[in-house]
């Protein structure tokens, strides 16, 4: 069974004051296993509350969320904790790492935590960090700084591996070879990648492209003939 993520008619309500806002509004997909998806719209059409509640960070108003068989919108907090922890990695736009840490040490603290974690030091290694483990993120490039983020998330060896706006901090050459990477993170270790953008751009190198728009899918498209990211230009 590769369907292994499903939402199922997902609605998210916030209320600002008296007034609510519909961020979501009966979202349905399926994500399967290795997936690369990229999730495009526009500045608030509701890519990142799509992220937070597949990632358990924040929860839907009604719908299902099933993951490997199980509805998560009925898990109590320690189930959700636990899920956050171990089965989903997270990359933001900023990296978020913590500044008296080595980059080996950012990447050891979140793996220390996970049952099934894979090696720090091979990650350090895969993601082309090898010669920077011991430098502080005050050390590092941008670039390496998401790729030390994008280490310590993988580590865990996550069921999923969520990116929001990955490189958005990052120039065009840097940006890509963070694309490049998690292309190839994808492919040896058959995690599935959730990527969120508002640049179309990258969409020809995922599997399945989701289109949000004002809180409702537009269209999903499956892509056969996907590029990889060096064959794409923006
Ligand atoms: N915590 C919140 N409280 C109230 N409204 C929120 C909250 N989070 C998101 N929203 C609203 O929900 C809608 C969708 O927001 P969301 O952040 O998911 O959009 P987005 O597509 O990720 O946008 P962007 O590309 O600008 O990050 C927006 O109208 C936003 O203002």
């Amino acid at each position: 069974m590769n369907e292994f993520i499903e939402f199922r008619k997902v609605t998210k309500q916030y209320t600002i004051g008296e007034v609510p806002v519909t961020a979501l509004d009966g979202i349905d997909f399926t994500l399967t296993k290795g997936e690369f998806v990229v999730i495009l719209g526009a500045s608030g059409a509701g890519k990142s509350t799509i992220l937070n509640i597949l990632g358990g960070m924040d929860t839907a108003t009604s719908g299902q969320i099933i993951v490997g068989g199980q509805d998560i919108t009925r898990w109590n907090d320690k189930q959700l904790t636990q899920y956050r922890a171990e089965q989903v990695g997270f990359v933001f736009q900023f990296y978020n790492l913590i500044p008296n840490l080595t980059a080996l040490e950012n990447v050891e603290f979140a793996a220390e935590v996970c049952r099934n974690h894979l090696d720090p030091r091979e990650i350090m290694d895969r993601v082309g960090l090898k010669e920077r483990i011991n430098h502080f993120p005050s050390q590092l490039s941008g670039g390496e700084q998401q790729r030390v983020a994008i280490a310590r998330a993988v580590a865990k060896n996550p069921l999923l591996l969520l990116c929001d706006e990955p490189t958005g901090a990052l120039d065009d050459r840097t940006g890509k070879a963070v694309l490049k990477l998690l292309e190839e993170l994808n492919k040896q270790l058959n995690t599935c990648i959730v990527l969120v953008t508002h640049n179309a751009a990258i969409a020809p190198m995922a599997d399945t492209i989701i289109k949000v728009k004002s809180g409702k899918i537009e269209r999903i498209t499956r892509n056969d003939r996907k590029l990889s990211v060096e064959g794409i230009e923006w």
